[in-house]
């Protein structure tokens, strides 16, 4: 947004006049990162300017097609129709399980969603974990993984650049790292239940999350907004946003973005969460790059498996992993 714009949004917001509409989220056309090196770099731009001011954006042109993508929540769609029995398989309270099934808060963060979740990279090493119901499950699911997955370094590789640490920065162990897939069901909103949050405000761990939806519902809260932003559910788009390690690699510079689910007053919805990170004991820290007299180190490094040794007993405590890995915490 021109700053003009801005400062104008700025100064409605403090003025007692009626508040703005939301500021529409961006949208990156994708397809500009593999044009010419000119469109390449103003597509880079664009990218980290977004996650920057919003830590978020909508990605179209992404090369994922309609039909793996609603593919990809038929799948799901039809796992969470399955009898009780046959998803309680899944249920487990141990995080560190390969697959879980679940319904209840016990995570702490849900209210009224049913979730599974799963690893997916690689899918050779994972896809003999999920379901064998209903019976396309690994197929379609495996399908939208993959392409996720290389839709996450395609914007890696544009964040990286545009953060000055260059294009293939840390590219392996990001090729071997991490996905970890959400698939998140939740029920229409009912007229008799006063609270409508199907997910409370949290961010997400790894670099990035894409996330599909069926019908809106997600919100998003940027740290210099008061309020929160619907995202919308455009046919085809991709919502992305920024993650906590994402924050502790660019050293402050881009915030992991916090984030809700709001139940939809028309349908039951289905999201798919796909968070993509570095390997489970791989520490991420923040770039020396990006360190200097001015920016002093601003995070304690930590793996995903320290996220996962912090989320039983902090959940409640921190609304962002990152902030308990902060150096200067108050
Ligand atoms: O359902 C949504 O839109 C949000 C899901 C989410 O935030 C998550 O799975 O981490
Ligand atoms: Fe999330």
């Amino acid at each position: 947004m021109p700053a003009v714009a801005g400062s104008l949004y700025m100064a409605s917001q403090h003025k007692g006049v009626p508040p703005l509409p939301p500021r529409p989220l961006p949208v990156i056309n994708l397809g500009r990162l593999t044009m010419d090196s000119a469109s390449r770099a103003l597509a880079v731009r664009d990218i980290v300017l977004a996650c920057r001011e919003r830590g978020c954006f909508e990605v179209v042109n992404h090369g994922i097609s309609r039909s793996c993508m609603n593919g990809a929540l038929e799948a799901a769609s039809e796992f969470f129709q399955l009898s009780t029995e046959r998803k309680e398989e899944f249920a487990s309270d141990d995080i560190r399980q390969p697959i879980r099934y679940d319904t209840s808060s016990r995570d702490g963060i849900s209210m009224s969603r049913s979730f599974l979740k799963h690893y997916a990279n690689p899918l050779d090493d994972w896809i003999k974990f999920w379901p064998t119901q209903p019976p396309t499950y690994r197929e379609k699911m495996g399908e939208y993984a993959v392409e996720t997955q290389r839709v996450s370094m395609q914007l890696m590789e544009a964040i990286l650049q545009g953060l000055g640490l260059g294009p293939s920065y840390l590219q392996e162990k990001l090729e071997g790292g991490v996905q970890f897939v959400a698939l998140n069901n939740y029920p229409q909103s009912s007229a008799k239940k006063a609270d409508n949050i199907g997910l409370a405000p949290h961010s997400d761990y790894g670099f990035l999350t894409i996330l599909l939806q069926s019908s809106p519902g997600l919100e998003v809260m940027h740290h210099e907004d008061d309020d929160w932003t619907p995202v919308p559910a455009i046919p085809g788009a991709l919502h992305v946003h920024v993650g906590d390690h994402l924050e502790v690699l660019s050293n402050g510079r881009l915030k992991s973005l916090v984030h809700r689910a709001v139940l939809n007053p028309n349908e039951s919805r289905i999201s798919i969460a796909s968070i993509h990170g570095l390997s489970m004991d791989e520490e991420v820290h923040c770039a020396e790059e990006l360190i200097d007299e001015d920016h002093p180190r601003m995070y304690r490094g930590s793996s995903f498996q320290d996220f996962l040794d912090f989320l039983p007993a902090n959940m409640n405590k921190y609304k962002r992993f990152v902030e308990s890995l902060r150096i200067d915490k108050p």
